[in-house]
């Protein structure tokens, strides 16, 4: 059984700042974790050789496309080829390893195109105990709408992924009041329609109360506060991601 982590979460959130923290976590305790680059995707610098497959570089010089249809572009198709490729590199990686996946921050990947979802079936067909971890930059956390729409993109990455879910709040260093951000760490869902009703117009009051139902029913707004002067974080997202998943236990990690 390997592990992997797949690190999603929009762009700027962090995600490749964790995984650099993450490496040298695990260099200081002595654990071997393999993070192929974030361009892994795309054009791999380093260990997987993707650039054979496809460089984005080229895509948008000859199809005109500007960087996000290249990345799409890109995505597809390496979508196509995920069952030689993947399956060929996966190969190289023994029984413990511990693969960390930066993904690109274009939310598409993460809300409805499959690719990164086909990308985890060919993970767990090779026997990969695959977590999603999805940063949350700290400043959505001070305002309730902007908590609201945070808790969609991750409940959508989450529907999309079928994955155990952990939410990282990243940035934590940057909050100057923590008590800014209590109130949403766990937050009572009353806390929240209040809130949230007293920035929209009356005729939303409906669709706030969904909404809060919503993101209260899949107990999925716990975020884990992430301060890099802090290493505890990066054990706990370790060892809650070592472990091997049942249904219920992913239930349990989403709360
Ligand atoms: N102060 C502080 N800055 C951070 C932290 N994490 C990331 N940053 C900064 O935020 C910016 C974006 O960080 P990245 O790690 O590149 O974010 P990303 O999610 O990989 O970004 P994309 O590649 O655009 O998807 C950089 O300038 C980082 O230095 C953090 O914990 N604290």
């Amino acid at each position: 059984m390997g592990y992997a982590q797949l690190v999603i979460g929009p762009a700027g959130s962090g995600k490749s700042t964790y995984c650099s923290s993450l490496y040298r976590h695990c260099e200081t305790m002595q654990r071997s974790i393999h993070i192929p680059t974030r361009d892994y995707l795309i054009t791999n610098s380093s260990g997987w050789e993707i650039r054979e497959l496809i460089n984005l570089d080229d895509v948008m010089e000859e199809l005109g496309l500007g960087p996000n249809g290249g990345l799409m572009y890109c995505m597809e198709h390496l979508e196509d080829n995920l069952d030689d490729w993947l399956t060929e590199e996966l190969d190289n990686y023994l029984d413990d390893d511990y693969l960390v996946f930066d993904c690109p921050g274009q939310i598409e990947l993460f809300s409805h195109v499959p690719v990164l979802r086909k990308f985890v079936e060919h993970l767990k067909h090779k026997n990969f105990n695959v977590c999603g971890v999805y940063l949350l930059d700290s400043q959505f956390m001070t305002d309730v709408t902007k908590f609201n729409s945070g808790c969609m993109a991750s409940l959508s990455a989450m529907i999309q992924l079928e994955l155990p879910h952990v939410n990282i709040l990243s940035k934590m260093d940057l909050v100057t009041n923590k008590r800014d951000v209590e109130d949403f760490l766990n937050p009572e869902p009353q806390f929240l329609l209040s809130e949230l009703d007293q920035r929209m117009a009356p005729q939303f009051a409906k669709l706030n109360k969904s909404l809060i139902e919503l993101v209260d029913g899949f107990s999925m707004v716990s975020f884990l506060p992430l301060d890099l002067r802090k290493e505890s974080r990066y054990s706990l997202s370790l060892s809650l991601i070592d472990r091997e998943y049942t249904a219920d236990e992913g239930e349990e990690l989403k709360g």
